[in-house]
């Protein structure tokens, strides 16, 4: 990795201060609003953390605001009110000292489909007028066998898999030496093996010491890979803080294995057992707040053949439905 130029490191000299202060949060708004001209409020009073050399999931269903948020914290939108701060410094103000130290890819990276990866990469490097261009081509080799693309590189980007687009953004996204990556649904319309390059990418870049904040509406996804997370719907923050301790807070399922179904929910019913669900050879249920053994005697007293019984532990979707009282719309 090259270092930054002296001259422009000494211009931005508060982000490089930010960078001493390893406990500063890398974003952080308070009451943060955006409301549209026609009318919509897209983002409604956020106060939004990222903690340095985190792996920030930010969640929402489509239409929540993690776009709207996302334009604003890199200064491309003003806030209708409310602050935001990024790498230390005020946006859309510092937007001109802040954006050098950001890699974003937001909304799919614009491609040159006739040129190879390679050349769509020179040409976006010409195009930044702090780049040397003595040292273009180390830095644009670099940056292609960072994503693992080093050996398709001469070949023309419309013959690159979705996967392997997606990439050649995140290789453009990391031409310089980056301190936050900003990521919108970076995983989006990969397929399974695409999905997982990228994961180990953000991994390995998260590795080390850059800060990645990452929308997705996938939960499964953020759970793999995010450190933090924050949880939107309709323009409000409902929960953020460590992926660990949101999924602390939910409660588990109790699972009962069993071919007999129909019984098996109706007596836990008769126990007094809430949100009872009759799935394919099981039944599942909030856990009680009673002793589980008393539980599984009576199922066994009516005659279930009881298979398997047990609570098992939450997942970052039973947080989610815990805090918004609804499943999570994955579609789309
Ligand atoms: N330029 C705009 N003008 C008016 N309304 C907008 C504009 N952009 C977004 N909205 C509205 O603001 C709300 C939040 O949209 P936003 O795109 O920020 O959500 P999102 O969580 O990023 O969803 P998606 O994943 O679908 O992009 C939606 O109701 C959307 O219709």
């Amino acid at each position: 990795m090259e270092e930054l130029p002296a001259a422009e490191a000494e211009s931005n000299d508060s982000p490089a201060r930010a960078a001493i202060d390893p406990e500063a949060p890398v974003i952080a708004t308070r009451a943060l609003t955006k409301r549209y001209r026609g009318g919509q409020l897209a983002v409604d009073g956020l106060d939004l953390t990222v903690p340095a050399g985190s792996v920030f999931g930010f969640l929402g269903p489509n239409g929540s605001g993690k776009t709207t948020t996302i334009r604003m914290l890199m200064g491309l939108i003003e806030p209708t009110s409310g602050s935001a701060r990024v790498l230390g410094q005020p946006m859309p103000r510092a937007t001109r000292a802040v954006l050098p130290h950001v890699g974003a890819l937001i909304e799919g990276p614009a491609l040159y489909g006739f040129l190879s990866g390679r050349d769509n990469l020179l040409r976006y490097d010409a195009a930044d007028p702090t780049a040397d261009p003595r040292t273009r081509r180390a830095r644009v080799a670099a940056a292609l066998d960072r994503v693992g693309l080093a050996a398709a590189a001469g070949k023309k980007a419309k013959a690159y898999s979705l996967g392997m687009k997606q990439r050649l953004g995140l290789a453009a996204a990391l031409l310089r030496p980056r301190r936050l990556l900003v990521l919108d649904e970076p995983t989006n319309g990969l397929d399974p093996q695409g999905m997982r390059e990228i994961r180990a990418l953000v991994r390995e870049l998260a590795s080390d010491g850059t800060t990645v904040f990452l929308s997705s509406h996938l939960l499964d996804e953020i759970e793999q890979v995010c450190t933090h997370a924050a949880v939107m719907t309709q323009g409000r923050l409902i929960a953020q803080g460590a992926v660990g301790d949101l999924v602390a807070g939910a409660r588990g399922r109790l699972v009962v294995t069993t071919p007999d179904v129909t019984d098996a929910a109706r007596v836990l019913k008769e126990q007094g057992v809430a949100d009872v669900v009759v799935e394919e050879n099981r039944v599942t249920a909030e856990p009680p707040d009673r002793e589980l053994s008393d539980v599984n005697a009576a199922l066994v007293t009516a005659g279930v053949r009881v298979r398997g019984f047990g609570v098992e532990r939450a997942s970052l979707e039973d947080a989610f439905v815990a805090l918004t009282g609804e499943g999570f719309d994955v579609a789309g």
